[in-house]
């Protein structure tokens, strides 16, 4: 496919703001989205179908589109139903990831995927195991990611580092392998490539103003702590 070919190789940058905050809106994700290309980054990763029709109107280079949802009686967050996956494609989504864990949700990762390969847009898995990954391929998604792991109860973890093995260990699917989830400097991205990455998805530490903000604020203010400063004026 021609959007893999793009994707070879480099840099997908996620431009999800914070939600609900100043950043979070359809124009500046669009301004984020062109900035990440004006950087090098060979295509974008956006939350929402307003948001991924406004990117598509301004952007020509590959989209991959979700749908965030909070529901109350499943874990599962991305792109959970068969409407979000017909809004993404009709937004023009080239990709469409959705959550392939083997969780409590509301309709079957099968069905989801089967859905995506049924618009004519590319189905990214959005893994936490090897497993998720094994039964994605199976049913025939062609990017698989490690955006899940350390974020599900079987691999939750208190590292921020990313989860290198899980990506070398994709390889052996021969599908198309994105690193994605905690690749927080352009070294671990590098590392990405060389555990057998076929493209490194980047996004809090790009596009989380507020996130990278308060990392500073709180270094400068545990500073103040430790020396005793009050600052009161
Ligand atoms: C676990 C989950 O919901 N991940 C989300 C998936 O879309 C995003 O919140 C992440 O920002 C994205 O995966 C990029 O990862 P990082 O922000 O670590 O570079």
């Amino acid at each position: 496919m021609n959007e893999l070919k793009q994707l070879q190789g480099g840099l997908v940058v996620s431009c999800q703001p914070v939600e609900n905050g100043p950043m979070d809106r359809p124009d500046i994700i669009l301004a984020m989205a062109q900035a990440a290309i004006a950087g090098g980054a060979v295509g974008v990763r956006v939350e929402g179908a307003d948001n991924v029709a406004a990117v598509r109107a301004g952007l020509c280079f590959p989209i991959i589109g979700i749908v965030k949802r909070d529901l109350s009686d499943s874990p599962v967050r991305i792109t959970p139903w068969v409407q979000d996956v017909v809004d993404l494609a009709k937004a023009g989504a080239d990709v469409i990831a959705y959550d392939a864990t083997d969780r409590v949700r509301p309709i079957s990762a099968a069905e989801i995927l089967g859905t995506i390969l049924s618009h004519n847009c590319l189905a990214m898995a959005d893994c936490a195991t090897f497993a998720d990954a094994s039964a994605a391929a199976t049913g025939g998604a062609q990017i698989l990611g490690s955006t899940l792991s350390g974020y599900t109860a079987e691999t939750e973890t208190d590292s921020r580092g990313p989860d290198l093995k899980l990506v070398s260990d994709l390889r052996q699917l021969n599908r198309f392998v994105m690193a994605e989830g905690r690749y927080d400097t352009p070294q671990m991205a590098r590392m990405a490539l060389e555990a057998g990455a076929d493209c490194v998805t980047v996004g809090t530490v790009l596009t989380r103003l507020e996130v990278n903000t308060a990392k500073f604020h709180e270094a400068l203010r545990t500073r103040d702590d430790e020396n005793g400063d009050t600052h009161s004026d």
